[in-house]
């Protein structure tokens, strides 16, 4: 059975941010992931974990300017020194919530410039060095370009080539499912060949990005597949709910367990 974390940069938005930690306990998730956490300080996310019983899944390194458009760093040939400042913040933030596993984001630029590829693997060998220190494993995750035009790592060959030449124990794949199907397809073929060197898992459902219960892709396969494959990592729910988040919860029937948190917190 997949254990599943709940995304809360996209789920449970009806709540202030840390709120949804309690909200997502009480739908019957047993963890959690988002993008950021810096807008907080570490031990207030840390205390939420700790009431609710969750497990802290993944976040991202910081990616630089989100606001001015900037989706990480790591390809940027100026900004290492950001990049080695923020490694440093994110391990700030793992040490108080128990992560062991940071995505970096590789920013915005041209996968054939040679300054970019040499930058990035700069930037991936010293995050993933800092964070082999810590026990932590480190993520990349190939991001489709419709939802992230100019991305620099938009091909899971790419991805995969650079895990496996660089041969580092704690780089990994990130695996978003939705980013797959987009950019290439042939789900199911790609999570068994690449499940040895797979980190963590994210879905949502093709093309709309909402709930996992059905348009192009059959997840209760693609849930069983994980259990064929013996995948023992986290799920991430990476979706846009539709409409309300806990209305949409009836695709995770069956492997969610609500009640199981905070008893009375939701209104009414
Ligand atoms: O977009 C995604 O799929 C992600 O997982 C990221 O962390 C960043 O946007
Ligand atoms: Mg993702």
């Amino acid at each position: 059975m997949p254990a599943f974390a709940a995304n809360l940069t996209m789920m449970f938005t009806e709540w202030a941010f840390l709120d949804r930690f309690d909200a997502a306990a009480e739908a019957g998730f047993t963890a959690v992931e988002y993008l950021f956490p810096y807008d907080h300080p570490p031990e207030a996310i840390a205390a939420r974990l700790e009431r609710n019983r969750l497990t802290q899944a993944l976040f991202n390194l910081p990616p630089g300017d989100w606001a001015a458009g900037e989706r990480g760093l790591a390809a940027l040939p100026d900004r290492f020194d950001a990049v080695r400042a923020g490694v440093e913040r994110a391990l700030d933030y793992a040490g108080a919530t128990g992560c062991t596993r940071l995505h970096l984001m590789a920013g915005l630029a041209d996968r054939a410039d040679p300054a970019a590829r040499a930058s990035y693997v700069r930037a991936v060998e010293h995050a993933a060095g800092r964070l082999a220190e810590k026990g932590i494993d480190l993520l990349l995750e190939p991001i489709n370009g419709r939802d992230m035009p100019g991305y620099f790592l938009n091909d899971f060959a790419e991805a995969e080539t650079l895990i496996a030449t660089l041969g580092l124990a704690n780089l990994r794949l990130q695996f978003d499912v939705y980013h797959r199907q987009i950019l290439h397809g042939d789900v199911t073929m790609a999570l068994r060949r690449l499940m040895p060197m797979i980190g963590h898992i994210q879905i949502a459902g093709v093309p709309s990005r909402h709930e996992p219960d059905g348009e192009e892709l059959n997840y209760p396969f693609l849930f069983a597949e994980l259990d064929r494959l013996g995948y023992a990592g986290f799920v991430g729910c990476e979706y846009r709910p539709r409409a309300g988040t806990v209305e949409g919860l009836g695709w995770g029937l069956g492997w969610l367990t609500p009640g199981l948190g905070r008893a009375g917190f939701f209104p009414g």
